[in-house]
Order: structure tokens, then C-alpha cells, then sequence
């Protein structure tokens, strides 16, 4: 019996796909045998082409520049495809930075005119929190659900967003704040009231400040402020895989 297949794609328009690619195929080469991700048939594509994408069940978005991932897709007709993927027909998504940026409802410190949002996660991101590239860190994050407690997960950020605010909720369009982009409205978001999970929050780390939230989770729209694919840490792909890709295409 052949086993069905699950695509996922990676948005390959720029940024950092290849070392997203790798990863999730680490993360299936190495589960254990038996678990239901070792005997899973997964495809991982690159994904740059609308036709591409409607053969994707699954996205990441990686991390890059948002405006330059945004402009490439705009010039190759991609925009209004992966608005229907992520809020139409809302298929699991996971935005890494940049990635995060463009699947946020509203980035502030974004660039006006230059930037579009895809949207479908309701929440405001502020876009290059932590500063420059020079004030790029590492920590270790608490992920516990991605196992091995012990072990703690070293988080790279780069110029890196955080979530600054949640939107769901009675003052979600009240606030016309300066200096934000929004994306645009759709029918579909009338009826969504999905609570946003907060995955994680930085902990007290080199003079930050403690307690920006760094990930979250939507329904099947997952974002992170960092970049878990320059680790060779691949245990968040695997969760991804596992809790959103996989539980999810059983439904
Ligand atoms: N590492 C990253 O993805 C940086 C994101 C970048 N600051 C942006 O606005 O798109």
C-alpha cells in the first residue's frame, strides 16, 4: 500500500529556504523508527511559482527580508495565492522572522508603501525589535514541548521581530497607530475568533528585557521571531512536522 503523499512546501523567493529544506529533511531522516513522522511519505518542495504552491499542503516561510520576500511575490503573482492558502484554505503555515512579519495582521516599524503583509495571524509584530545586525544574539529558550527538557533550545535572532501586540479581542481595530501597515482585510476573517497561543516568551537574557513574546500559534498558522535553521537543532522542525503538518492532515 503506498502511503499518501504530504507535501510541504518552502516559499523559495529568499532568505534562508535551503538551510529550512535541510532541516526538515533531517528531522524525518532522523525519527524514530516506527513514529508516525519516520513512516509518513513526505515531499519537501521549493516553492515559487503559484502552481507550486496549490501543490503544497503545507508552508514555511522563512526568514530574509520581509520586504523583499513581499516584493518578489507581489512582481510573480504569489501575494493573493498565499493569502488564500494561509486564511482561505488555511493550510499549516510556519513563518521564521521574516516569515513571521509577512503572516502578522500588522507590522509596525514596517516600511509604508514597500512593504505587503499576507496576514492571518492577528497579532502586531514590530519589525526589527532587538535593533541592527550587529545587535543580533543567541539565547536558550525554554521550548519544552519540544522535548529533552534538559537540553535547551539555542535560538538565533537577526534583526528580529517580536509580537508586540495580540489583535483578537474588542479594541482589535479600534487602534489607528502610526508607522503600521496592515494587511488587507478578507471575508473570512469575520468569522475567526481562533485564540492565539503564546508559544514562547524570551527569557531574562543578556540586558533584554525580559518577557517579549518570540512565538506563537493560530490555529494552523505558527510564527517564531528566530531562526531555528541555523542551529543544527532540529528538533522544532520535527514538532512543526509532527503537531501542525501531520495532526492537522489527519482532520
Ligand atoms: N532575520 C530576519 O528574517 C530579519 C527580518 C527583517 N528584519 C525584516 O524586516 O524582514
Amino acid at each position: 500500500m503506498t502511503r499518501p503523499e504530504i507535501t510541504v512546501g518552502i516559499l523559495a523567493l529568499q532568505g534562508a529556504f535551503l538551510e529550512h529544506k535541510s532541516h526538515l529533511q533531517k528531522a524525518i531522516g532522523r525519527a524514530s523508527p516506527g513514529s508516525s513522522l519516520d513512516t509518513a511519505n513526505f515531499e519537501i518542495i521549493e516553492v515559487r511559482t503559484p502552481e507550486q504552491l496549490a501543490s503544497a499542503d503545507s508552508l514555511v516561510i522563512p526568514g530574509g527580508e520581509s520586504t523583499a520576500i513581499s516584493l518578489i511575490a507581489e512582481r510573480t503573482g504569489l501575494l493573493e495565492p498565499l493569502r488564500q492558502f494561509v486564511r482561505v484554505d488555511r493550510k499549516p503555515v510556519w513563518g521564521t522572522c521574516a516569515g513571521l512579519i509577512l503572516l502578522s495582521d500588522e507590522a509596525s516599524k514596517a516600511k509604508k508603501g514597500g512593504q505587503e503583509l499576507i496576514g492571518g495571524l492577528h497579532v502586531r509584530c514590530q519589525r526589527n525589535h532587538f535593533g541592527r545586525q550587529a545587535e543580533s544574539f543567541e539565547c536558550n529558550l525554554p521550548l519544552p514541548f519540544v522535548g529533552e527538557e534538559d537540553h535547551p533550545f539555542k535560538a538565533v535572532f537577526i534583526r528580529a521581530p517580536i509580537v508586540e501586540k495580540i489583535l483578537i479581542g474588542a479594541d482589535a481595530t479600534a487602534d489607528v497607530t502610526e508607522g503600521v501597515v496592515r494587511a488587507p482585510k478578507m471575508d473570512c476573517d469575520l468569522f475567526d475568533r481562533t485564540e492565539i497561543e503564546v508559544i514562547s516568551s524570551l527569557p531574562q537574557t543578556q540586558g533584554k528585557e525580559a518577557g517579549d513574546i518570540v512565538a506563537v500559534r493560530q490555529g494552523n498558522i505558527f510564527g517564531t521571531s528566530f531562526h531555528p535553521e541555523l542551529t543544527p537543532d532540529v528538533r522544532l522542525h520535527a514538532w512543526w512536522l509532527q503537531e501542525c503538518v501531520l495532526s492537522r492532515s489527519k482532520e
